[in-house]
């Protein structure tokens, strides 16, 4: 199994291990196969495949696409490394604005799988190219975000000195948005 798979605090949001194949001329992996991955009970279709380049201290996020067009993302950090951020936006949901976070580099080459429902944000570590598979493609009429340092979620962003869009420095708070 080419897979490893690890929970955290949200159980819906899982941590992805790849198997590496190294040898004399350095390493393969695979990002995604639909049989192992359904034996994880993750059955989801990625119509969309995403590439960002971000410069240390970008923060992109807090995103998510409103329904129907919630998208569930596969993340991997093709090189660099990223604090990445799920936000859980399920209003019935036990975790409901709880987040989780980890450290993804093209060292651990750990990947974070976080479904629909969640918002989504990261910011780069040190200049870092981000690829992200996406359960639905993106519709700009439907996208939507998160102030990225809402205090209601509290995320303790790595570095001060961050760089955001002028569009993230105008989104809304969670309870802006789930009044
Ligand atoms: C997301 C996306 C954007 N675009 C266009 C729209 C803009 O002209 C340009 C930059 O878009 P934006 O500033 O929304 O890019 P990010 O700030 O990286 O947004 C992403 O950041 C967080 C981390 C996410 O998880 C989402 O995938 C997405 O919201 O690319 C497209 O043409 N297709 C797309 O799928």
């Amino acid at each position: 199994m080419p897979f490893e798979i690890e929970e955290t605090e949200i159980p819906e949001v899982k941590i992805i291990k790849p198997k590496i194949f190294n040898d004399n001329r350095g390493y393969f992996l695979e990002f995604y196969k639909k049989n192992d991955f359904n034996n994880f009970n993750i059955k989801v279709k990625f119509p969309q495949d995403n590439l960002s380049f971000s410069k240390k201290g970008v923060i992109r996020g807090l995103h998510f696409q409103k329904h129907p067009y919630e998208q569930g993302k596969l993340v991997s950090v093709i090189s660099g490394k990223i604090f990445d951020v799920a936000v859980d936006l399920r209003e019935n949901s036990k975790t409901f604005k709880k987040y989780v976070s980890i450290e993804l580099s093209n060292e651990n080459n750990k990947m974070f799988y976080i479904p629909e429902g969640f918002a989504h944000g990261f910011q780069a570590l040190n200049d870092s190219y981000v690829m992200y598979k996406t359960t639905k493609e993106y519709n700009k009429d439907y996208d939507s975000g998160i102030i990225f340092n809402d205090n209601e979620i509290s995320i303790k962003w790595p570095i001060k000195d961050y760089i955001i869009s002028e569009k993230d420095k105008k989104l809304k708070t969670l309870k802006e948005i789930f009044r």
